[in-house]
């Protein structure tokens, strides 16, 4: 009984490598979307690097990304965001899940529209919330009101993240549950793509 199983599953992930070919898959959205932590499964699924923008700034930046912000600002923090996205971009196929800004900032989507196939996590405020108010790491989310903060993050950039490739609903389901969810997404994006 457990063989047809497994063959669906590993076809799904065979199609899915095949349907991205040597493009990027960049993962976009907001805070506690799960970019990171789907992203990083996705690409394990595929057998490909798997690289999280947040932590390369960090990485070359030898800095927390709190501690950019409180540094520089805001605005430092995004013309690094988008160096550090045009080089992440360059070559493929990876998956790259960004922070959750990086889409918003014009120049890092058209680094990001021409690196490969976005693919918005688009999720409601409670499964935000739930996710983000765990941890206050976020610079962005230092207000008063951190769950309005949210829901007006929202209400300005979900028109933007709109504009990804794919989207997929992230919903309060398995990590692995919404990365086979991405997989699919790819593979029917292909699809249609050939029909
Ligand atoms: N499907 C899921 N089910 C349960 N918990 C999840 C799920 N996806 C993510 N989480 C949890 O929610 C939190 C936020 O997830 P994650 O860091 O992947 O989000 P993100 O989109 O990368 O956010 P950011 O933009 O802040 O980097 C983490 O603690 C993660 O373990
Ligand atoms: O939504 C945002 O603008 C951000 C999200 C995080 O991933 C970090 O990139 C940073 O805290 C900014
Ligand atoms: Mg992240």
């Amino acid at each position: 009984m457990s063989e047809p199983l497994l063959t669906v599953a590993d076809s799904l992930k065979d199609r899915a490598r095949a349907a991205l070919g040597s493009r990027n898959l960049i993962l976009v959205g907001l805070m506690g979307a799960g970019k990171s932590s789907v992203g990083r499964i996705v690409a394990s699924q595929l057998g490909i690097p798997f690289i999280d923008s947040d932590h390369e700034i960090e990485r070359v930046s030898r800095m927390t990304i709190a501690e950019l912000f409180a540094a520089y600002g805001e605005e430092e923090f995004r013309a690094l965001e988008t160096r550090v996205m045009k080089r992440l971009l360059k070559s493929g196929p990876r998956v790259v899940s960004t922070g959750g800004g990086a889409f918003i900032n014009e120049r890092t989507r058209r680094h990001i529209k021409k690196g490969g196939l976005s693919i918005w996590l688009k999720a409601d405020i409670d499964v935000l919330w739930e996710r983000v108010n765990k941890r206050d790491t976020r610079p962005l989310l230092k207000t008063e009101n951190p769950k309005q903060t949210l829901e007006n993050l929202m209400n300005a950039r979900y028109p933007i993240y709109a504009q990804a490739d794919l989207t997929v609903l992230s919903r309060d389901v398995r990590k692995e549950i919404m990365a086979d969810e991405v997989l699919k997404a790819v593979v029917e994006q292909k699809e249609s793509a050939a029909s």
